[in-house]
C-alpha cells in the first residue's frame, strides 16, 4: 500500500490555505519597483532553431509566476537559460540586480537561484532529513555544516514542517509516495535558501488532493520570494498563479498578465484551443493520444 501524504503543516495558515472567493484579489503587493528577475531581448538558437526570440520577462519578489504555453512553446529552454543549464544567444538576465549570463549553475545556486525537474530527483537510498541536510549544506558549505549543533539545521526544520514531511523523516527517500518525494524536492530546494524558486510542471502525476496541497505550499513559498512555475495545467493555474506569462512557438505571446486578462485573451484561447483542435486531429489520424494538450479542454470551458 502506498503511504498516505501527510498534509502541509501550516495548513490553517491564511498565507497557503486555497484562495476562497471572497479573498481580495491576488495582486501581488509589489507591483512597482524593479523586478527581481529582469530579462530582456533573449534569444537561443540550436542550430538554425529559434528556441527562444526576443523575450522580456519580469517577475516581483511575493508573487507566484506562472509560465504557461503549449508543448515546445520554450518554457523549460528559458528556465534552464535563467539557471545556468543554457547559454543564450542574445540578451540578458538580472537576478537581484547580478547578470546571470555566463556563471555557471553551481554559482547561480550561490546567487539564490534554484530550480525543480519535471522528474523528481531525490536521492531515493538516502532518508528524507539525510536529503534535506545535503540539499543545506550546498549553500552552507562544509565548514559551516561542521560547526553546526547537533540536529537539523533551521532551514531544514521549517522544509519538514512546511512539506508535511516531519514524520517521514527518518524513512528513505525511494519509500516516499509520488506527491511526497515532489514536495521533497521542493523542501531540498527550500533548504539552499533561495529567493527564486523555478518549478518546471510540480503537479504532474499528482493527485487532486496533492494538487491542492502542492499549490498551498507554492503559495507559502512565495512568501518574501519569487516563485516562478511551468505547468500545462490550467486548472492549477487559475487557482495559485498571481502573475501570468504566455509563451508561443518560442515568443512571449501574453506578458505578465492576471489570470483572467489571460482567461480573457483571444490570442491565448486560440493558440490553446487551435493547438488542441490539432492534437485531437492527429490523435485521430494516428490513433495516438493528444500528448499536447493536458489542459486542452479546461481552456476551452473556459473559452
Ligand atoms: N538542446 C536542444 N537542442 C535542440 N533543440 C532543443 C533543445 N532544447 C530544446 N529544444 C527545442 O526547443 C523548443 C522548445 O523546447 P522546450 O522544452 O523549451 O519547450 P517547452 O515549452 O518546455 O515544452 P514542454 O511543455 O513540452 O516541456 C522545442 O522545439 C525543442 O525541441
Amino acid at each position: 500500500m502506498s503511504p498516505q501524504p501527510t498534509p502541509p503543516r501550516a495548513e490553517g495558515d491564511p498565507a497557503i490555505r486555497p484562495r476562497h472567493p471572497s479573498d481580495p484579489p491576488q495582486t501581488p503587493p509589489e507591483k512597482a519597483g524593479e523586478p527581481l528577475l529582469r530579462i530582456r531581448g533573449l534569444g537561443v538558437q540550436f542550430g538554425g532553431f529559434h528556441a527562444l526570440t526576443d523575450v522580456d520577462f519580469d517577475a516581483r519578489e511575493g508573487e507566484v509566476h506562472f509560465l504557461i504555453g503549449p508543448n515546445g512553446a520554450g518554457k523549460t529552454t528559458l528556465v534552464d537559460i535563467i539557471t545556468g543549464l543554457t547559454k543564450p544567444t542574445t540578451g540578458s538576465v538580472s537576478f537581484d540586480g547580478q547578470q546571470l549570463v555566463g556563471h555557471k549553475e553551481h554559482r547561480i545556486v550561490h546567487f539564490g537561484v534554484g530550480r525543480t525537474f519535471q522528474a523528481a530527483t531525490v536521492f531515493e537510498a538516502l532518508t528524507v532529513g539525510e536529503n534535506l541536510d545535503l540539499a543545506a549544506s550546498y549553500r552552507l558549505g562544509l565548514r559551516r555544516l561542521l560547526r553546526q549543533p547537533r540536529g537539523h539545521a533551521d532551514a531544514v526544520v521549517e522544509a519538514l514542517e512546511v512539506t508535511g514531511l516531519a514524520d517521514e523523516v527518518d524513512k528513505s527517500a525511494g519509500a516516499l509516495a509520488h506527491g511526497q518525494k515532489q514536495w521533497l524536492e521542493i523542501g531540498m530546494l527550500l533548504a539552499q535558501g533561495p529567493r527564486l524558486l523555478l518549478l518546471d510542471e510540480p503537479v504532474a502525476g499528482m493527485s487532486p488532493d496533492e494538487r491542492t496541497r502542492t499549490g498551498e505550499l507554492i503559495r507559502y513559498l512565495a512568501r518574501g520570494r519569487t516563485v516562478l512555475v511551468v505547468e500545462h495545467d490550467m486548472d492549477f493555474m487559475r487557482r495559485f498563479a498571481d502573475r501570468v506569462t504566455v509563451l508561443h512557438e518560442g515568443r512571449i505571446l501574453r506578458a505578465d498578465a492576471t489570470v483572467a486578462e489571460v482567461q480573457a485573451d483571444p490570442t491565448v484561447q486560440e493558440v490553446y484551443i487551435g493547438r488542441a483542435r490539432d492534437d485531437r486531429n492527429s490523435a485521430g489520424r494516428s490513433g495516438a493520444a493528444a500528448a499536447g494538450a493536458p489542459a486542452a479542454s479546461d481552456d476551452e470551458e473556459a473559452a
